[in-house]
């Protein structure tokens, strides 16, 4: 007899199913998307806040964990850009599926870059959320100064000032955090998605 046989309760890989059992949550892509200063970062270090007080595993994927780590060779050509969001979406599909809610923070600024995006992490799994914060207000925030190399041309291809942002055509929730506060906002996203996060029996 093959050894193998002897413990069939072994013999088999723990699938995603078990991590979310034991997580008693799903895995989620919670995918923000929008000009530099929109409110990406904001909004998602307030959403994870308010899910881990209700119990929830959530992992930030932006700018700050990813450009000055796997993506530190990437810059900002259109060829960079899909390179920097296939791998941030390879890795978000690998917090999905440890059941993890995964939010990414990323400009992603055409329809082609999320939707790719959305086919390698799957679209059962994957929300898109649009902050449609108008170029004028992120201008004016201009948080890291950027805005005002990029007009002087000390900066090439910045979006939306030299570099295209393709509105996205069907997002499941636009935030414009000019006309929303910071709380109003957070009681919508997690009105939205958690349903999603806790949809069995926990
Ligand atoms: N040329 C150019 N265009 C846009 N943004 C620039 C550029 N150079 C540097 N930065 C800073 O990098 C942040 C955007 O990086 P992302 O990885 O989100 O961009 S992308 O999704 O690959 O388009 C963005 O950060 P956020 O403000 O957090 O969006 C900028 O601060
Ligand atoms: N209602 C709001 N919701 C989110 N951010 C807001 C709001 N009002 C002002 N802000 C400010 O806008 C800026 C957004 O910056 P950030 O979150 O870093 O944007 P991004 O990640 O899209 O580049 C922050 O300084 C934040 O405090």
């Amino acid at each position: 007899m093959e050894e193998r046989h002897i413990y069939p309760i072994f013999d088999r890989m723990l699938q995603r199913s078990d991590r979310e059992n034991l997580l008693k949550q799903k895995g989620l892509m919670l995918w923000f998307t929008g000009l530099s200063g929109s409110g990406k970062s904001t909004l998602a270090i307030a959403l994870e806040r308010e899910l881990y007080q209700n119990g929830i595993l959530c992992r930030i994927l932006d700018g700050d964990n990813i450009r000055s780590g796997i993506n530190n060779n990437l810059g900002f050509s259109e060829a960079d850009r899909i390179e920097n969001i296939r791998r941030i979406a390879e890795v978000s599909k690998l917090f999905v599926d440890c059941g993890i809610v995964t939010i990414a923070a990323f400009i992603s600024p055409t329809n082609e870059i999320r939707q790719m995006a959305a086919d390698i992490i799957g679209k059962d799994d994957f929300m898109e959320i649009y902050v449609s914060t108008p170029l004028e207000v992120c201008e004016q925030r201009d948080v890291k100064g950027l805005y005002k190399k990029a007009r002087k041309g000390e900066i090439k291809d910045f979006t939306g000032i030299s570099s295209p942002f393709e509105i996205p055509e069907q997002p499941d929730l636009t935030i414009d955090t000019s006309t929303q506060s910071l709380e109003e906002s957070v009681a919508i996203l997690k009105k939205t998605v958690f349903p999603r996060i806790v949809s069995f029996n926990i």
